[in-house]
């Protein structure tokens, strides 16, 4: 852990360390070009290699995908049945919400013009399970895209050494209303899905989270597939006054430290005394947590605790470090919180658990970090609709229209643009 105020020497450069952009290291730039070209060249084949090589499992081209028997033959405890229920009831309700609506205006001139949107018609969604089958990363992708209408939805994740995927996560697929489940993961999926295989047929789009493998592939295949957001690894920025609650705040850090040692964690307060609580209360609930050694190691790797002069500072400090989730705890949180710009999303005062947002709450978990954040959004409904403009003249807007068309044409030298239009008009 790594524990500094303003008034240390290495302040200031720690600080400007914090700006990042989100951009890849060479030796995973170069692996994922590497796995992009050989499932290009070689298709299922490759897929069944890395799979070999990466995730330890034998599978014939054959079984590449999830059977429907297999599917069928899933079955989870009701309690389980019930939890997925609710938070599909909720991401629901709240993908509707974002979900764009036709419309159509006259311009100046009289024209109709207008946008039109329909659901892709094939999209692919990425569903880590490295670490943590990760049930409620499927229903954060593959529910939005259910939501917005999507007819056919591919999901990929790793299959275990055994090949089979966990059943409470095919569970969800199934429930969130994925279509086809391609049991591959890594960087060797995302490039399966683009340009696809013998087996596998490619999407438009590909959604969802993975490791830096995962993130990699998708900004390296943008252009084949257009994609939603750069969602890598997990990370946390807590900014707190002193009104902060010690024990919630260790809490909402050791959540985050669970989700493993590529993740950021960072604590950002104006309390010196706060940090000096955070960090007992973190030994304190330690004991108790399962997962307490991997744990540790990410605290002593991966995290930071910064006494800030002000708030004011700390919101700055957040928007260079573009943080996937920023907890914000503040007497003054409406002073501050339209400051806040970059973060992924915003949790906000002592009893929002960054937890009840990865699980149940509503808007999706994909989220953009690394930095990303700076440029990129989170996973909405609206990204599963293809947009189309409409525009319809009739005789009297399009000899409106002739005069402008005809300056423009005129200008740009493009003297047939000029007379399609004046051909209208005679
Ligand atoms: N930002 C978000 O919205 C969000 C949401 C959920 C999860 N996540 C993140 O997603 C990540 C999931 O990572 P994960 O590793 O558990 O699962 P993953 O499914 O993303 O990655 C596992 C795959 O990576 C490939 N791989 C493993 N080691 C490799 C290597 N050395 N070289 C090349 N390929 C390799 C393997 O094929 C394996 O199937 C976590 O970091 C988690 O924090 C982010
Ligand atoms: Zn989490």
């Amino acid at each position: 852990m790594k524990i500094l105020g303003y008034r240390d020497a290495d302040y200031d450069s720690f600080v400007k360390r914090l700006n990042r952009r989100a951009l890849p290291t060479h030796d995973v730039r170069d692996l994922v070009s590497e796995i992009i070209a050989a499932v290009a060249r070689q298709g299922d084949k490759a897929l069944v290699a890395y799979a070999k090589r990466f995730d330890n499992v034998l599978l014939k081209e054959k079984q590449l995908f999830l059977t429907p028997d297999e599917l069928a033959a899933v079955k989870v405890a009701p309690s389980t049945r019930k939890a997925i229920a609710a938070s599909l009831k909720n991401i629901t309700a709240f993908a509707k919400k974002g979900l764009r609506k036709d419309w159509s205006m006259r311009n100046t001139e009289g024209a109709i013009v207008g946008e039109r949107f329909q659901p892709f018609d094939r999209v692919g969604v990425y569903v880590p399970g490295g670490k943590a089958p990760l049930v409620s990363t499927a229903l954060m992708t593959a529910g939005f895209a259910r939501a917005a209408g999507v007819p056919e939805i591919l999901a990929a994740t790793p299959c275990g050494p055994d090949g089979t995927v966990n059943p409470e996560l095919l569970y969800a697929l199934k429930a969130a209303g994925v279509t086809e489940i391609l049991k591959i993961g890594g960087a060797q999926a995302i490039a399966a899905m683009a340009l696809g295989t013998k087996t596998v047929r490619p999407v438009d789009r590909i959604f969802g989270p993975g490791n830096r493998f995962v993130v990699e592939a998708k900004r390296q295949l943008f252009g084949a597939v257009s994609i939603d957001l750069l969602p890598g690894p997990s990370e946390i920025l807590i900014i707190s006054d002193k009104t902060g609650n010690p024990d919630y705040i260790a809490a909402d850090l050791l959540a985050q430290a669970e989700h493993g040692g590529d993740s950021v964690i960072g604590f950002i307060t104006d309390s010196k005394a706060l940090i000096g609580k955070v960090v007992k209360a973190i030994e304190r609930q330690l004991e108790t947590l399962s997962r307490a050694r991997y744990i540790r190691e990410v605290l002593k790797q991966a995290t930071f605790m910064m006494q800030v002069r002000s708030m004011a500072e700390a919101v700055a400090i957040s928007n260079d470090f573009a943080a996937e989730h920023v907890s914000f705890i503040c007497a003054e949180e409406k002073k501050w919180l339209p400051q806040i710009r970059t973060a992924g999303a915003i949790y906000l005062g002592n009893d929002s658990p960054v937890a009840v947002g990865d699980f149940l709450a509503g808007p999706s978990h994909t989220l953009p970090t690394g930095g990303s954040g700076r440029s990129f959004s989170g996973l909405r409904a609206d990204q599963f609709q293809r947009r189309t403009s409409i525009v319809k003249l009739d005789k009297r807007s399009v000899r409106k229209s002739l005069g402008v068309v005809e300056e423009f044409a005129r200008i740009e030298g493009l003297d047939a643009h000029g007379r399609s239009t004046a051909i209208r008009c005679e």
